[in-house]
């Protein structure tokens, strides 16, 4: 293992010194704190990390090493991870690589060896912010520059540099592909982990993947029984492109957005968005489901909100009532809405897990129902 220095400072000036992890030179992105103990591998493929620096709170990872399956995308997007202590022995049957090699084959740029916890107390209690990690500058006030000259996430469309550039039909190869197919789904991929696509193949339908900017119109042309909108990063109300899409789809064919798709979907429907302290990054965030007062245990990753109406759970908008069907019970923040006149609805957490507790898989048998009653 790598014993070069490596230096993460914050923002706000606070610094952390430690050890390169992964690749070498300098990155800066907004970090965030993620609170599952494993699922590594599945975190570092999220698409929706994009422009971020994920912190790991547990303190030893790695330990399981990489594997060729448990990818979540079709590469590493984050600008860079931060660990307390990565595994220099990754010991699993199915391990191929170590995380320290993954990172640098895929030139991600980490640190280890800092308090991870003093980290995460930080952003927690003075808010999210945009960090540097560097193994060649350590010069603190270069290093604070750096981060000002950086645009932040704030109003840019990261959308466009994680979607795919052509449709692509999804293909599980562990799976028999010729059992029956019962819907057909196609995914705007906003920057879609494949889990959801693996969750819809299991469900029964063909899953047709399209880049975000494909018009409306050439989706309609494709004849889906309905649409996912897909989970992705940055700010929601930087992809307008994307709401025009919604309108579109809106009324005419079943609509489940996640996370991302959530947000757009909301924003569409004359809600708003806003920015959380510090966000919701991990596998125990309980949920309520306000209809049966049942709670979920549930995967999240995200920094936006949809913001809830001012009074009671419903809302008025150009396409009828809209009802909050879930909220966080850690925040009280909106982690789910449903269209009361047409078929649509989304969530904010990841009912596809990966990582995380499969408690809110029955949302993709949702959907089907909906596309069953619509057909
Ligand atoms: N996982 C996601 O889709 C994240 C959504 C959005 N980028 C956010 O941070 O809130």
């Amino acid at each position: 293992m790598d014993k070069k220095k490596a230096i993460l400072v914050l923002a706000d000036g606070i610094v952390f010194k430690g050890f390169s992890l992964g690749a070498s030179g300098e990155a800066i992105g907004e970090v965030v704190f993620n609170t599952s103990t494993m699922g590594y591998q599945e975190i570092l493929t999220d698409p929706s990390y994009k422009g971020q620096m994920v912190v790991m709170t547990y303190p030893l990872i790695g330990n399981y090493g990489i594997n060729q399956k448990d990818y979540e995308s079709r590469k590493l997007f984050l600008e860079g991870f931060i660990t307390k202590e990565c595994s220099p022995f990754p010991s699993n049957w199915r391990s191929q690589i170590s995380l320290d090699d993954f990172l640098k084959k895929n030139g991600v740029i980490g640190i280890q060896g800092i308090d991870t916890r003093r980290l995460t107390t930080h952003i927690r209690d003075c808010g999210v912010q945009q960090g540097i990690i560097s193994t060649t500058d350590f010069d603190i006030a270069s290093l604070i520059q750096k981060i000002q000259a950086s645009p932040g996430l704030a109003g840019s469309d990261l959308v466009k540099t994680v979607t795919c550039s052509d449709v692509y039909e999804w293909q599980d190869v562990d799976k028999d592909l010729k059992e029956s197919k019962r819907y057909k789904v196609v995914v705007y991929d906003c920057g879609v982990k494949y889990n959801i696509l693996r969750k819809l193949r299991d469900a029964g339908c063909s899953v047709l993947v399209v880049p975000a900017h494909t018009p409306v119109q050439t989706v309609f042309d494709m004849n889906p029984d309905g649409v996912v909108l897909s989970n992705g990063p940055g700010d929601p109300e930087a992809v307008p492109y994307m709401i025009e899409n919604i309108k579109g789809l809106l009324g005419k064919k079943p609509v489940f957005g996640i996370c991302l798709g959530h947000q757009l979907l909301a924003l569409t429907l004359g809600l708003k968005t806003y920015k959380l302290k510090f966000g919701h990054h991990g596998g125990n965030q309980p949920v309520i489901d306000l209809a049966t007062k049942k709670v979920e245990i549930t995967a999240q990753n995200h920094n936006f909100a949809v913001t809830s109406p001012s009074q009671g759970t419903r809302q008025k908008s150009p396409y009828g009532d809209v009802e909050i069907t879930h909220l966080n019970l850690n925040d009280k923040s909106v982690e789910g809405l449903r269209c009361h006149s047409i078929p649509a609805f989304s969530v904010q957490y990841h009912p596809e897990a990966s990582p995380g507790p499969h408690d809110a898989t029955y949302l993709f048998e949702q959907f089907i129902e909906m596309m069953k009653h619509e057909r």
